[in-house]
């Protein structure tokens, strides 16, 4: 009988061992499996981040952002919204041809729409479950909102530059009880990327922008002319140049002082660029000299334009302490048109460009100045690798 209860109790046990034991098989499978899925995220993760490090313009930055994180991090939604309080965001973005406006996900603080303090950037992250009244702003250009979201600040050296905002369908992908230390990390990575990313833009714009008038400057000019005439030759588009000094500067400078100088030099490049399309290249070559790049504009065109900024300067009043000044300029235009199927000559077509119109402002200056000159037009000759320049 006692053997018999013995033997029972060992069945018992053994039973409850192999119990334990299979749901301590199927816990560390499924830990296996959790493991297995934080590594194959944490690999999608380190690319992403590779990718983001590599990337050195603003603009793929953001695209990189907003359109590959939701492929990489298994989510329906991101935003990214950046404090631009300045406009200065806006405006490399739209430099380099992004559209800010109609980008999904991108919202952009500045100082006259959305402002930095209604928006109310959070200053710590935030994982959970989505509350419209609480994160509705980080989520308002989407239709279906989210049910969980990750919502960090982006910061660097304690300024705030905006913040990142991750959303799913699913309200278990971002449980309360999760670390923030993914997100904090992201934002990090994001942080420094874009400060980087907006100091390079920020070099790069002001190394090609004149200090005192605010136009590009040589350099920018010099660094353009290569590529519009290469666009010009593929797309069969005339392209022209148009040279301008301003009469007797010196005189201004003499009589008045350079601080009149100066502001008629801005003045004046303000009543060019007034002349121009946004896509026209102005550029201040020198002293009291400018020089402009017409695409997609001919000979005739050119000697239009160059009347019509002739007029708008002569007519110009510079105001400073009580006394007014007017000047007059004297312009150089050339025109360059490429011809279909010609052989691509020899000549250096942008240097032959800027040559051309400096020659024909000192023309004008010769003439009597306050007056247009027009240097001719550069043209290829189908099946001949040689210019030439000819006049209407
Ligand atoms: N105020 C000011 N003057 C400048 C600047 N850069 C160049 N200048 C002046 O521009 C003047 C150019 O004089 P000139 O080259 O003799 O030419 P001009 O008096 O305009 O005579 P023409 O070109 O022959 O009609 C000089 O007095 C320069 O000092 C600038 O940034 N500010």
């Amino acid at each position: 009988m006692l053997q018999s209860v013995d033997l029972h109790r060992e069945i018992t046990l053994e039973n409850d061992l192999n119990t334990d034991l299979i749901v301590l098989q199927s816990h560390l499978e499924s830990m296996l499996d959790r493991a297995k899925i934080n590594s194959a995220y944490l690999r999608k993760f380190q690319a992403f981040e590779m990718r983001l490090l590599k990337l050195n313009s603003l603009s793929d930055m953001v695209e990189h952002l907003l359109d590959d994180a939701k492929d990489y991090f298994d989510i329906d939604m991101i935003g990214l919204c950046l404090v631009d309080e300045k406009g200065e965001i806006a405006a490399i973005l739209s430099e380099a041809g992004y559209d800010c406006r109609s980008k999904k996900g991108l919202t952009l603080l500045d100082s006259k729409n959305k402002r930095v303090s209604t928006f109310g950037i959070m200053s710590r992250p935030y994982i959970g479950a989505f509350n419209n009244a609480k994160y509705g702003n980080y989520f308002s250009d989407v239709e279906k909102k989210p049910a969980s979201i990750a919502v960090t600040p982006l910061t660097r050296r304690d300024t705030i530059l905006g913040s990142l905002s991750l959303g799913s369908y699913q309200i278990d992908r971002f449980a309360d009880t999760m670390a923030t230390d993914f997100v904090e990390h992201l934002a990090s990575i994001v942080g420094i990327c874009l400060e980087n990313n907006l100091n390079f833009e920020t070099i790069k714009r002001t190394s090609f922008v004149d200090g005192l008038t605010g136009i590009n400057n040589r350099r920018f000019f010099e660094q353009r002319i290569g590529e519009e005439v290469d666009r010009c030759r593929r797309n069969l588009d005339p392209i022209s140049c148009l040279f301008l000094d301003i009469d007797f500067f010196k005189v201004v400078n003499d009589k008045l002082g350079h601080q009149v100088g100066d502001k008629v030099l801005c003045e004046v490049a303000n009543a060019i660029k007034a002349q121009l399309r946004s896509n026209d290249v102005l550029a201040r070559y020198g002293g009291e000299e400018f020089v402009v790049l017409l695409s997609n504009i001919d000979e005739v065109m050119v000697l239009e334009i160059a009347e019509r900024i002739l007029k708008t300067i002569r007519s110009l009043t510079v105001i400073l302490d009580g006394s007014s000044i007017s000047v007059t300029v004297s312009i150089g235009v050339s025109t360059y048109l490429p011809a279909p199927s010609s052989i691509p000559s020899e000549c250096d077509i942008p240097s032959m460009l800027v040559k051309i119109a400096d020659a024909a402002l000192y023309k004008a200056k010769r003439g009597g100045r306050n007056r247009v000159e027009n240097g001719g037009v550069i043209s290829e000759k189908s099946g001949i690798d040689k210019v030439s320049v000819a006049k209407i």
